[in-house]
């Protein structure tokens, strides 16, 4: 992958990523690494032969069967997270990454419940994700911004408990946290038993989106807009399900946060060439490509572009216009999307004439 002309223009592309989350970015050997850093016990691998090894964990995420049977691994997995030094490390090494494969700005997902109900605070979670933005802004010139998920198999109490504990620290006003979303299990998670810390969040300002349309039906997608307001939608490839709705999100620029290789390794679809990424530019949806559980799914973020590519065969305009769409849709600030925009457009002119 990536050696024909498109696919250099490709890595060369500014991105933005909007769907990563960062505890999906804990690679099998720095899980193995942490859990005998932090004495950490992992499952015993007479029980569940995955944790034998970091070869053997590896191995295990190629054969995921669906989004709960990733979840699983994925909470086990943070289960070795416990000082503000890790966090860091973990999200440190994403931006790293992230900036290898020319990422510009990043807007990333954590999921605090699954930190607190192990005993490990918000405010050290928070502290070693802001220490690593930090670090990545200023080495890197990559700019980031933190969404604060709930986990929707958990109540909406104890959603409120996180979101208040966020409230009350001021990181939302001041800008720590960015916004708020909605992941783990879909089916039978509905979003509208979010609806109340949503209010909540539409009445201060706050940034909103949700998982919606990954495993469930495309009614997920129009009832986290209708009754959570969300101003975005992660995955949302169920929206092909429903005709009025995909015309509604494509008049209304709602952009869709789609992660291919993730679609693929949890079974929403056999291949990404299933994807709707032709149907979406053709009715003018806005989305962006993402990498959602990079270590988990076998691809960062510009693996995902070319897996992309590879299926769809896009234009370098197309691909101009997706990289526009996704400036337009991030959640930063005029002034740096005037310069994300800048970026965007040199690159066109360098690439015209390279690839069609
Ligand atoms: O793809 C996902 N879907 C829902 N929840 C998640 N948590 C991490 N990744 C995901
Ligand atoms: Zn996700």
């Amino acid at each position: 992958m990536c050696k024909s002309p498109i696919h250099q223009a490709l890595h060369a592309l500014p991105k933005c990523e909007h769907h990563l989350h960062i505890e999906g970015s804990l690679s099998p050997s720095l899980l193995f690494r942490l859990a005998e850093l932090n004495k950490v016990p992992l499952p015993n691998p007479d029980i569940d032969p995955s944790f034998a090894s970091v070869a053997a964990l590896e191995e295990r995420y190629l054969h995921f069967t669906s989004l709960n049977d990733f979840l699983h691994y994925y909470f086990i997995g943070m289960s070795v997270l416990i000082t503000a030094a890790d966090f860091e490390s973990l999200a440190y090494e994403y931006f790293t990454r992230a900036h290898a494969d020319g990422v510009l700005h990043a807007e990333i997902f954590f999921d605090p419940q699954a930190h607190t109900h192990r005993g490990i605070a918000y405010k050290t979670v928070v502290e070693g994700l802001a220490a690593a933005q930090n670090r990545a802004e200023k080495e890197f010139g990559l700019t980031s911004k933190l969404i604060l998920c709930f986990l929707r198999h958990m109540s909406e109490a104890d959603a409120d408990v996180a979101y208040q504990e966020a409230v009350a620290l001021g990181h939302f006003s001041n800008g720590t946290v960015a916004g708020i979303g909605l992941d783990s299990s879909e089916v039978g998670f509905a979003p509208e038993i979010f609806r109340e810390v949503y209010a909540s969040a539409k009445a201060a300002g706050i940034r909103r989106t949700a998982h919606a349309g990954e495993e469930g039906d495309s009614t997920y997608i129009s009832r986290a807009l209708d009754i959570c307001h969300t101003e975005r939608i992660d995955h949302g490839i169920r929206l092909v399900d429903d005709e009025a709705l995909l015309k509604r999100v494509a008049k209304d620029k709602t952009l869709i946060t789609m992660c291919p290789l993730s679609n693929v390794r949890l079974r929403c679809v056999s291949k990404v060439a299933d994807l709707p990424v032709r149907k979406f530019l053709d009715k003018g949806v806005r989305f962006s490509i993402n990498s959602d559980d990079p270590a988990y799914f076998g691809g960062y973020i510009l693996d995902n572009y070319c897996a992309v590519q590879e299926a769809f065969g896009l234009s370098l305009g197309e691909w101009k216009g997706i990289a526009e769409g996704a400036v337009e849709g991030s959640w930063c600030d005029e002034e740096r999307k005037k310069a994300l925009f800048s970026k965007v457009k040199e690159w066109a002119e360098k690439h015209q004439g390279v690839v069609a």
